[in-house]
């Protein structure tokens, strides 16, 4: 079974293609990073896949009602205002907005959330009071809260701390581990050759590989595709990645 099925999706600006006929089926258990320099098409894939953007061809989660869609998929934007100065609790309590749960099952969801994310201690403070990084993290929170089969995230750990960063990148593996689906835009290349299970490389609106990290991040993709040339070691603490130079 596949929560998320891509048939033939492109997306037009103007006359020029943003999104070139991509199709791709993400499977339960996977944690799938979507990797590609700026502007390579990884934010308008995923909202076009979401249905948010009008696209040709098919999408199976864009093709649901916005309940269903709702039910089945968390998304993470890039942009992380959060408009009203409610409680961090309140706002993560937003993610189950979608359910009908009981009270007790929405405030074990809710405690959930915020202590995967280690907020805890501040479920009570004011979230536009919280600094950059927490504010995404409680952002995260909101949509571990609604604890869909899939989560969908862009560049969710840009601007956390290194630690903040592996926490999330390991709540994500966690999630994928868990059985659900996660396809979650990034940039940091180590991380995502530590994490994810398998890696897309999308260039100009196309993908140019689809894998494991270690067959998807070679050298001559790396070079194609970043024009960067890196160090990439299996260890016996796991994978490590290095970018070492630009080749212009
Ligand atoms: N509203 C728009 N009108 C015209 N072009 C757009 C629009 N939105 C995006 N684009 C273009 O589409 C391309 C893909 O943008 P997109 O935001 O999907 O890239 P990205 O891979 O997410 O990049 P980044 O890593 O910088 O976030 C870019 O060249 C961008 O300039």
């Amino acid at each position: 079974m596949s929560l998320l099925t891509l048939q033939n999706l492109s997306v037009k600006r103007g006359a020029c293609p943003v999104i070139d006929n991509v199709s791709l089926t993400l499977h339960p258990g996977e944690c799938v990073g979507l990797l590609g320099p700026n502007g390579a098409g990884k934010t308008t894939l995923m909202r076009a896949a979401l249905g948010l953007l009008s696209h040709e061809g098919t999408s199976s989660l864009a093709q649901m009602t916005s309940m269903e869609r709702a039910r089945a998929c968390a998304w993470l934007p890039q942009a992380r205002e959060i408009a009203w100065p409610v409680s961090v609790e309140r706002l993560v309590r937003l993610g189950r907005l979608p359910h009908s749960g009981t009270k007790a099952e929405n405030a074990a969801a809710v405690a959930d959330a915020l202590a995967q994310m280690g907020l805890e201690a501040y479920a009570q403070r004011t979230a536009t009071q919280l600094s950059g990084g927490e504010q995404a993290r409680v952002l995260i929170a909101r949509a571990l809260a609604q604890d869909t089969p899939m989560m969908m995230a862009d560049e969710p750990i840009a601007g956390l701390d290194p630690a903040a960063q592996i926490a999330t990148m390991r709540v994500f593996s966690d999630l994928a581990a868990s059985g659900r689906t996660v396809l979650t835009s990034l940039h940091d290349l180590g991380l995502a050759a530590r994490h994810c299970t398998r890696v897309i490389l999308l260039h100009r609106g196309a993908i140019v590989a689809d894998g494991a990290p270690v067959d998807v991040m070679t050298p001559q993709n790396l070079a194609e595709v970043f024009g960067i040339l890196a160090h990439y070691e299996m260890t016996d603490r796991g994978p490590v990645f290095q970018t070492l130079d630009t080749l212009t």
